[in-house]
């Protein structure tokens, strides 16, 4: 079962993942809970059925539905909805904590499904590590013992695990706190154990199951940095789930917005902002401040011999509130350069445009290119 939404392929050539190259591919998987949940699926009649009708004819709840996509190497791939939208079950499907109950899963080409229980616990433990929300930390355990622990499960001597435990420990921030007990440390704190647990055993995907929302939000934030740093330090893949609209535009390079167990829409935080791909999601994004999220690309148009030459530069990637200062500040219309090519300009009243949303340029690279 391939049926791609119109979504998914409209943006298939999203302009911020990083590789191309599959990590997880994912295709028609569905997760089914209920009696003989295997028949949904295979029936045409029972798959197209809205939840509530579903549940009353067959006594199931279809928590994924059909959803293809690929994560894609070094990206963080963003898994956002409301609150029983799938996520979670999505998330575990992909190394059958939960048993998914049809289409394929692959990691860099392998089956995931045809994977018996070794290889199975191998990629748990070596391959997608997963950071939940209740950090899961042994309480009687300190701290370096915590981060060890995956370590110790792989059978790595102590000398060795403690070396590396140290180092990740290190990394995320709570060097001085080796000897302490998880509950002698703040919520953020833990998680901070619960992240250098993951990245102790170097996997090459890490899973986050809404790791933050329990913590306040100052302390949010300032674990939301440390993701974003460590991704930019390491290029690590990451899936990361959400219900935060706001910390999926920080994180994702691409967002999957799911809705009653269907991919509404799959793109860049851009592309998911500035061309919703229906009313749900238009409302979902209404609030979103659009300068801080769109690109220039977005405002930018052919420019004249004239203003190819002057104005202040951006980058491509720069944001339209950027441009807006950068234009206000010089009273210029300002370039957009690429690898010193002027790509094109930026004015004031495109600029305004944007974030009135009325602009009706479609986001993406489609007026790149315009020198
Ligand atoms: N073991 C189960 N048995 C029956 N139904 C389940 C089971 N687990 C999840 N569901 C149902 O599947 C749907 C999706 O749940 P899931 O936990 O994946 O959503 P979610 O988007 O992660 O929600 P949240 O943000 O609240 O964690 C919900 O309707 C939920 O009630």
């Amino acid at each position: 079962m391939s049926t791609t939404i119109s979504a998914q392929e409209a943006t298939a050539e999203g302009t911020g993942a990083r590789g191309t190259e599959p990590v997880f591919s994912v295709d028609g998987l569905w997760k089914v809970f209920g009696p003989k949940a295997d028949r949904v699926p295979a029936d045409p009649e029972l798959a197209a059925l809205p939840a509530a009708e579903l549940r009353s004819r067959t006594g199931c709840t279809a928590a994924v539905r059909d959803v293809s996509f690929d994560v894609r190497k070094g990206e963080v791939f963003v898994v956002m909805g409301l609150s029983g939208s799938g996520k979670s079950t999505l998330v575990r499907c992909l190394t059958r904590l939960i048993e998914p109950t049809a289409g394929t899963i692959a990691i860099d080409g392998e089956d995931v499904r045809a994977m018996d229980r070794a290889r199975l616990r191998e990629l748990r433990r070596h391959r997608a590590a997963m950071v939940f929300q209740h950090f899961g930390l042994l309480p009687h355990r300190s701290v370096l013992d915590n981060v060890a622990y995956g370590l110790e499960v792989q059978g790595v001597p102590r000398r060795e695990r403690r070396a590396k435990a140290q180092e990740v420990v290190a990394k995320v921030g709570l060097e001085g706190m080796e000897q302490r007990r998880p509950g002698q440390l703040s919520g953020g704190q833990q998680q901070r154990v619960g992240l250098a647990r993951a990245l102790a055993v170097d996997p090459e995907v890490l899973l986050f199951d809404e790791p933050f929302s329990a913590l306040d939000p100052m302390i949010r934030r300032d674990m939301q940095e440390e993701v974003i740093r460590l991704h930019e330090e390491e290029g690590r893949t990451m899936v990361f789930i959400t219900h935060d609209l706001n910390e999926a535009l920080r994180l994702g390079d691409r967002i999957a917005l799911m809705r009653d167990g269907r991919i509404v829409q799959l793109g860049t935080p851009e592309e998911i902002v500035g061309s919703p791909a229906d009313d749900y999601v238009r409302e979902f994004v209404r609030d979103v401040p659009r300068e801080q999220v769109m690109t220039v690309r977005r405002a930018m148009r052919a420019a004249s011999a004239q203003e190819a030459g002057e104005g202040p530069a951006l980058s491509p990637e720069a944001t339209v509130s950027q441009a807006i200062e950068a234009v206000a500040r010089s009273g210029q219309t300002a370039r957009v350069v690429d690898q010193g090519r002027c790509l094109g300009v930026v004015d004031s009243d495109a600029l305004l445009e944007v974030v009135a949303g009325t602009d009706t340029r479609s986001a993406g690279p489609a007026r790149e290119e315009v020198a």
